[in-house]
């Protein structure tokens, strides 16, 4: 576990894989509690002023997580909620950043519910391997998230305002 001091108590960083419901939670929990709101999918959209699948579909897999780490290490709002994509977990240096501007939240979404809620990954833009499938990409980041995240919130049947709830609960926000 990293970052602990009082500052990065103040925020909220949610982690996880594609469509655990990041960005839709984060929102909400921003709403709820007055925190300024921070999607990183979003800040990388508006400084490459291209769509996120039209970045990744002009880079390498190891490109995109270069320019995604840079934004993400731009980053200086503190006490904001941060919903970021959910590949930053490929870099340590990025989420050593993250740590430093809140706790950080990993919304743990089995496969076969975030099947349900995209069809198709290559449209939605995520960094998979040809021929894999969400489950060998769950299973393959599941380390990643479970080193960094500081509250794992098991969200599989939770509705978006129920996942709201719980981190409101445990972080007393
Ligand atoms: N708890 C939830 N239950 C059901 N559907 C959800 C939940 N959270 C998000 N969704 C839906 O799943 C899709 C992906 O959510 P999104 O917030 O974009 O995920 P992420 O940012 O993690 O990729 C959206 O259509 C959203 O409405
Ligand atoms: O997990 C991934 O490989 C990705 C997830 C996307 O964000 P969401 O997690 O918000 O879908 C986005 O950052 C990028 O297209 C890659
Ligand atoms: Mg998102």
């Amino acid at each position: 576990m990293i970052g602990d001091s009082e500052t990065a108590r103040s925020g909220v960083v949610l982690i996880g894989m594609p469509g655990s419901g990041k960005s839709t939670v984060g929102r909400l929990l921003s709403e709820q509690t007055g925190l300024p709101f921070l999607d990183t999918d979003a800040l990388i959209e508006a400084g490459e002023s291209k769509r996120l699948a039209e970045i990744i579909a002009h880079h390498s897999p190891e490109g995109f997580r270069e320019i995604e780490a840079a934004y993400v290490q731009s980053i200086q709002s503190a006490g904001s909620v941060i919903s970021t994509g959910g590949s930053v977990c490929y870099s340590r240096d990025a989420m050593q950043h993250l740590a430093g501007l809140g706790t950080i939240v990993w919304l743990d979404v089995a496969p076969e519910v975030l099947e349900q809620r995209f069809a198709d990954v290559f449209d939605r833009g995520v960094l998979i391997e040809p021929g894999s499938s969400l489950a060998d990409l769950y299973h393959s980041r599941f380390p990643l998230y479970e080193q960094y995240a500081q509250i794992k919130i098991d969200a599989s049947p939770l509705t978006a305002e129920e996942v709201v709830s719980q981190i409101r609960q445990q972080l007393a926000l």
